[in-house]
């Protein structure tokens, strides 16, 4: 009989719990997305968030997804799973698996696909009837990306930073 502590949280909660996480620190007043990629063995290789590029201050550039002209926030989100794709900077992501708390877009899954990414675990898929997500999904079929839905445990993880 093992006398190891009972209770710990698993593989999956705890990647999906780093992603979650992550989304925390972005600034995107209507949706915050995290990502966590995860190498063999169990082991994280990056983690990323949606926000502006370096150098495109959160103060100046706009977040608003209904200004006019330039003054829009689709023109400068970096998403969340391409910036843990860029943030990672130790080789090759092949093989690796993606923790992300809301379905890629299409051009994510380019990146997805191109960085040799051979499994994506997501969480939310709200916006599973957009040509974006469904041409993601179209196009990670194609190339052989398995993907799932994060299967949710019910655990409430409370921090006190
Ligand atoms: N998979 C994704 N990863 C992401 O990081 N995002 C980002 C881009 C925007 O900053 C925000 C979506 O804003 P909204 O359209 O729900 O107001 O989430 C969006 C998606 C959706 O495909
Ligand atoms: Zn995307």
């Amino acid at each position: 009989m093992s006398d190891k502590r009972e209770g710990y949280i698993s593989w999956d909660e705890y990647f999906m719990g780093v992603a979650m996480l992550s989304a925390m620190r972005s600034k995107d007043p209507s949706t915050q997305v995290g990502a966590c990629i995860v190498g063999a063995d169990n082991k994280i290789l990056s983690v990323g968030y949606n926000g502006f590029p370096i150098g495109c201050s959160d103060e100046e550039f706009p977040w608003s997804k209904i200004g006019e002209d330039i003054d829009n926030k689709y023109f400068y989100t970096t998403h969340s799973e391409l910036n843990a794709i860029l943030n990672y900077r130790g080789g090759s992501l092949e093989g690796a698996k993606l923790y992300v708390s809301l379905f890629p877009c299409n051009e994510c899954a380019k990146a997805i696909i191109q960085a040799g990414i051979r499994t994506v675990v997501y969480d939310c898929d709200k916006y599973a009837d957009t040509p974006s997500v469904r041409a993601s999904k179209r196009m990670l079929k194609a190339a052989g990306v398995e993907y799932y839905q994060y299967r949710r445990t019910g655990r409430k993880i409370e921090l006190e930073l």
